[in-house]
């Protein structure tokens, strides 16, 4: 028998944030764009059209497969890593500040949705007698989730502050997502995690959770990447999940 889509030996449902059930994934990337490309024109002495190839601009592509999902300082290394960029901690952080600021401003004067189907998953879960934690590697994930309202349906947080806090090793590894099932008490094999980021599918997947939900939010290739990682189901809104029900 399967419950809201899912193997009803699974008891605990873990959900990543920033795609999953709020719409702030883009407003991530496009703050990310704007850190990054400053950055990578600044380092090009401010000459866009003669840049090298490695200074080139940053892309949607580069954000999917170098920093969506990860920690934030996690996602400065490996990014400026895949154009072989080094610099030192302070211009690292720098990027990084400068990333929170633009997110921040954006939050700020935009606010946060909710997806109304996360938000429907979110009763039915809760109705079904299913257990929640959100497992964000953002370290704006409590404000990110009081501005959509959702803090009510949450029992616990993993999130960015935890993984520096409790020095946990982020995204792809699975330890944050191990951490949450910790704390709610159960073994991974009775968790369900729920994940946009192909990072996230893959800490679902290396911790060997009962079942792994992929969210599909920007098409293109995304999909098979996830079917590719290892997950159990790609879906394009957690609404399809309650379909059976
Ligand atoms: O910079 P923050 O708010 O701590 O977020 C860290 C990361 O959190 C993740 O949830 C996002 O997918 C990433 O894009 C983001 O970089």
């Amino acid at each position: 028998m399967w419950v809201l889509g899912l193997p009803d030996d699974i008891t605990v449902a873990l959900f990543d944030l920033d795609g999953v059930l709020t719409d702030t994934a883009s407003v991530h990337r496009i703050a990310w764009t704007a850190a990054f490309d400053d950055f990578l024109t600044e380092r090009a002495g401010g000459d866009i059209g003669g840049r090298t190839d490695e200074l080139r601009p940053f892309t949607d592509q580069d954000y999917f497969d170098y920093v969506d999902g990860r920690p934030r300082m996690d996602g400065v290394r490996t990014f400026l890593a895949s154009r072989g960029l080094t610099v030192d901690e302070a211009t690292a952080s720098a990027v990084a500040d400068g990333k929170n600021t633009a997110f921040l401003a954006s939050l700020e004067r935009d606010g946060v949705t909710a997806y109304p189907g996360s938000v429907r998953y979110l009763h039915a879960a809760r109705d079904a007698g299913l257990h929640i934690a959100v497992v964000t590697s953002s370290r704006n994930g409590e404000q990110v989730l009081e501005a959509a309202g959702l803090s009510e349906f949450v029992e616990r947080r993993v999130d960015g502050n935890t993984i520096v806090a409790e020095q946990l090793a982020g995204k792809p590894a699975p330890d944050s997502y191990l951490r949450g099932a910790e704390l709610m008490g159960v073994a991974p094999a009775a968790a369900a995690v729920f994940e946009d980021a192909i990072s996230g599918v893959e800490a679902g997947v290396a911790g060997r959770f009962g079942y792994v939900v992929g969210i599909d939010r920007v098409g293109g290739g995304q999909s098979d990447a996830m079917t590719t990682a290892g997950a159990s189901i790609v879906v394009t809104d957690l609404d399809e999940l309650l379909a059976g029900d």
